[in-house]
């Protein structure tokens, strides 16, 4: 029997949509907590197989999700093509900064990540072999754009100021930058493929800053490259893209980009999304986090609201975003209760 979540991919409309969450293997589980205590800190949890492996099944034994993400983080391709990468408890990850051409030349080849990336691939062999066979197992990367953002600023940033100042400043030099991300990001991709990932999803959380022409050559036209490489090499492995707060740009973004399905964030409405994007293809989506948190009734509503909302073609349940490090995990069991109960 194929899994659902390949079934809704291939542009199946189920009666019960499959589930899975963002950021599922995370903070908010005790069990999460106490792996990356053992592995000493979130790094070093990335790139362990073993304990990367077992916090990725950690959210499937609780919760039977219908899918696993691979537990790494977008950031390690930058660190990859040689960027210094470290995490500050509390504030979130910094990066050695990209300024200007030079430092563009001055990165690794994109063939050269496997180097650095070698353990992730160990890791999605072990979940292959690991996970219960009617659960799918999707691959990721950051898409080039948001990576590029933190390469520039050295950190996560509100408006993405320091990389619009460097695409304003150097075109050529930006642009080279995101091509050494895209490139590296299909090596990547490829190789996760290679040990089994049987979907894989783009990440591009901040492509809301970007308008225009930019929307079209930085949101769009690498993950339109990354998705050209990785279909002529695998054609059947379905592609997820996430073009984070894209609005009304989503109309449009499967078939700008050949992504299979896109992945909405909770700004989007869910009834314009069946009628706008869901018609074109498979999505997925959108509860709002802040549900995770607050629970009760306004969870169950909105839950139903959303499953109403895609019921008349191919849907994943998912929220909008990442789940947050002080979600209940009692509101995780609710949401995937009502979304099951129709
Ligand atoms: C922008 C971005 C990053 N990482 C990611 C994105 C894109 C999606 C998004 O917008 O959230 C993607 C990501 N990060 C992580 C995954 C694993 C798979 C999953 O469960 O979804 C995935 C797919 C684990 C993680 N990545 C991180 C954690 C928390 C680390 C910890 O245990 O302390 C996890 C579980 C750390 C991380 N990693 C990143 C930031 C900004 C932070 C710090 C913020 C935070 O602390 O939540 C970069």
């Amino acid at each position: 029997m194929t899994k659902k979540i390949l079934r809704v991919l291939a542009g199946e409309t189920l009666q019960t949509p499959p589930i899975w969450m963002m950021r599922q293997a995370g903070r908010y589980l005790p069990e999460y907590r106490a792996t990356r205590a053992q592995a000493g800190d979130f790094l070093s949890l990335c790139y362990n197989p073993d304990l990367a492996a077992e916090v990725t099944l950690q959210p499937i034994r609780r919760y039977g999700f219908d899918a696993a993400i691979l537990f790494a983080d977008i950031l390690l391709v930058p660190q990859a093509l040689g960027a210094d990468l470290w995490f500050v408890t509390g504030e979130g990850p910094r990066l050695s900064t990209i300024t200007d051409a030079q430092g563009v030349a001055s990165l690794k080849p994109a063939d050269a990540v496997h180097e650095t990336l070698a353990p992730i691939y160990e890791t999605v062999r072990i979940l292959s072999r690991e996970l219960p066979s009617d659960t799918a197992l999707i691959g990721f990367a950051g898409a080039p754009w948001t990576v590029a953002t933190y390469m520039i600023a050295g950190r996560g940033t509100p408006d993405q100021g320091p990389a619009h100042a460097f695409k304003r400043a150097d075109r050529a030099a930006f642009s080279a930058l995101v091509d050494r991300i895209t490139e590296a990001t299909i090596e990547y991709l490829s190789a996760q493929i290679d040990a089994g990932a049987e979907v894989v999803k783009l990440f591009d959380s901040w492509a809301g800053s970007l308008t225009g022409r930019d929307f079209d050559d930085f949101a769009i036209a690498p993950v339109a490259r990354i998705i050209a490489a990785l279909k002529s090499r695998h054609p059947d492995i379905p592609v997820i893209a996430f073009p984070r707060e894209a609005k009304d740009r989503y109309k449009g973004f499967a078939q700008a980009t050949g992504a299979d399905c896109v992945a909405l964030d909770n700004s989007v409405d869910a009834g314009w999304a069946a009628s706008h994007v869901q018609v074109h293809g498979p999505v997925q989506g959108n509860l709002d986090p802040r549900h995770m948190v607050g629970g009760g009734q306004a969870l169950i509503d909105e839950t139903r609201t959303i499953v109403e909302a895609f019921r008349g073609g191919p849907h994943i349940f998912n929220l909008g975003h990442g789940i947050t490090p002080d979600a209940d995990p009692e509101n995780v069991a609710l949401m995937i209760e009502t979304v099951r109960a129709g």
